[in-house]
């Protein structure tokens, strides 16, 4: 019988248990089983509109309780954020399995919440206890799948575009309206579930909202200041200060701020809260970059600026000793307008009259390339990363590498994830080392780019090894592999072919510039984005 007709005869059972007992108050049965279905039906085709279809299929399925669970789960993440259960652990429990799919998303969601909330003295033995009795309960492929969603080998932000799609198929809510809640929330799958149960109505009160941060819109690379013009006509010239994003909001006193990650930092960096609390606007939302000067007022490196970051402690000393200066480059709410959908220039507009010259970032509109050349060479001069070149008329686009904001940069650099790294050899033993590096495939998984064991310190080294093994997730010999969590920014001369790696191309001369605590691995370059520079190299001649 195929999957979808046992799910809903299962409901129907459910549904009449539950008038004859207690224990039922609600018909939510989507089995597990289900969704494993739908979700290798849209990894089987590389059509984004059957992918679509799959998914809309199961989320008009689902009632809305299990809503939220399934966007998740098909992104390759549980409610709960990391639930900490190593790989060993899990390939523990897999030695009986059911013959037949029973467990429920509703069930097996409620199981990794009393797991995850399970803590404290003897919780070790409760918390396998849990977890042996679910997985007793799954077929073999349903324990796959769990132990797969659960050391996160599942996470594909990737699918974002298309579960937004999915949503807006299966609710009939216009696409643009999920896409906004979604991205003030900051979570696909609690738009998703308010679309499905509520509508279009629901979604209305995702308006943007001060105090609730929004997904930073993101940049595309190009390749020099020229392409760049080329593509967007009169532009915005930005300084690109290596620092750490911030989005501030204000009314009257009361300001917080927020990382790219929408974490509340607002007690680590009093600097910029005082600055915005001296300025007579009442309600602000600024976007902008965070940076520790040295003593000259040349940026400090991006490592140095994130030692004030997340830090609660010790925040006076470390403020004499590295303070922060911000320069903001965006305004997204001024007054009580919200300015995410209207051009950049209003934007601009907006920010200078409400922030003095000195926290603003430096910029030149200009469609002459002599001109922005002679911008990008005076912010390297100055220690600066290289230059953003903005669309005037570009809309804010929240949570999106947008087309209209481009970054120009001196060195090559890729934000890679780690996949596996190996023991190193002489003074590096007993330490891993050499790591190998993988981009993210859009359509899920990543593509291994090259190894490399330079530009590591030995405080580096040391914690990384930490780090790796806590994300182990099997060995081969002398190489661990690992969960692919961590994010790594690597400086490398060019790209060659390579018939070795599975993408045909590989990094030359990869050295390590530093880890990137503040990016998650769905946020890491993709495949095409190093396919597009490895095309730029060649029409570069080079
Ligand atoms: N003037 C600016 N305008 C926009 N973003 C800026 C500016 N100066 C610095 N930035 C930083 O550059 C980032 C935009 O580049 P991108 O979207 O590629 O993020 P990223 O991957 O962190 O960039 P990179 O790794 O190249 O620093 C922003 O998130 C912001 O932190």
């Amino acid at each position: 019988m195929p999957l979808r007709r046992l799910s809903r005869r299962l409901r129907c059972t459910r549904v009449a248990g539950c008038a004859a007992g207690p224990t039922h108050n609600a018909p939510v049965t989507t089995l597990l089983a289900t969704l494993i279905e739908a979700s290798a039906r849209a990894a089987a085709t590389r059509s984004r509109i059957a992918k679509r279809d799959a998914i809309a299929g199961l989320l008009r399925e689902a009632e809305p309780a299990e809503v939220g669970i399934a966007v998740a789960w098909l992104a390759g993440e549980t409610r709960q954020g990391r639930i900490g259960v190593g790989y060993a652990t899990l390939a523990a429990l897999r030695a009986a399995h059911a013959a037949e799919p029973t467990l429920t998303l509703v069930e097996v969601d409620a199981a990794f919440e009393r797991y995850a909330s399970t803590a404290g003295k003897g919780s070790a033995a409760e918390r396998s206890s849990l977890l042996r009795g679910l997985f007793e309960r799954a077929t073999a492929s349903e324990q796959d799948f769990l132990v797969r969603l659960l050391v996160g080998e599942l996470r594909q932000g990737a699918l974002e575009g298309v579960m937004l799609d999915a949503i807006a198929a299966a609710s009939g809510v216009p696409l643009a309206d999920v896409r906004r809640a979604a991205m003030v929330t900051g979570s696909v799958a609690e738009a998703g579930r308010v679309a499905i149960a509520e509508g279009a109505a629901g979604l209305a009160r995702f308006a943007v909202a001060l105090h609730r941060p929004i997904q930073p819109m993101l940049a595309q690379p190009a390749d020099g200041v020229a392409d760049a013009l080329e593509r967007l006509g009169t532009a915005a010239v930005e300084w690109k200060v290596d620092g750490a994003r911030v989005q501030a909001h204000k009314t009257g006193s009361e300001v917080r701020v927020y990382t790219r990650n929408l974490n509340d930092v607002s007690e680590s960096v009093p600097e910029i809260v005082e600055a915005l609390q001296a300025l007579p606007a009442d309600e602000l939302i600024l976007d902008g970059e965070a940076v520790a000067l040295a003593a000259g007022g040349a940026p400090q490196p991006f490592q140095v600026t994130m030692r004030r970051f997340g830090r609660k402690l010790d925040v006076a000393r470390m403020r004499a000793e590295l303070p922060l200066a911000v320069f903001f480059f965006d305004c997204l709410h001024a007054g009580d307008v919200s300015l995410i959908d209207r051009p950049a220039r209003e934007r601009f507009d907006a920010l200078a009259a409400a922030v003095p010259p000195p926290l603003v970032v430096p910029r030149l509109v200009t469609a002459d390339v002599g001109a922005a050349e002679d911008f990008y060479a005076d912010a390297l001069a100055r220690g600066h990363e290289g230059v953003m070149v903005k669309a005037l008329d570009g809309r804010y686009g929240a949570g999106s590498r947008g087309a209209g904001w481009l970054k120009v940069k001196r060195a090559h650099t890729l934000d890679l994830v780690v996949l596996a790294a190996e023991w190193g050899n002489g003074r590096r033993r007993g330490w891993l080392s050499n790591l190998h590096l993988g981009a993210r495939d859009p359509a899920g998984g990543w593509v291994m780019l090259g190894k490399t064991f330079k530009g590591m310190t030995d405080a580096l080294i040391e914690w990384q090894t930490h780090e790796l093994l806590a994300r182990e997730s099997g060995r081969s010999g002398h190489v661990v592999h690992v969960r692919p969590e961590l994010v790594v920014e690597i400086a490398f001369n060019d790209l060659q072919e390579s018939p070795q790696y599975p993408g045909g191309l590989a990094l030359r001369f990869a050295r390590v510039k530093g880890y990137r605590p503040d990016k998650r691995a769905d946020e890491a370059d993709t495949i095409d984005t190093v396919r597009a520079l490895h095309a730029a190299q060649l029409a570069r001649g080079s």
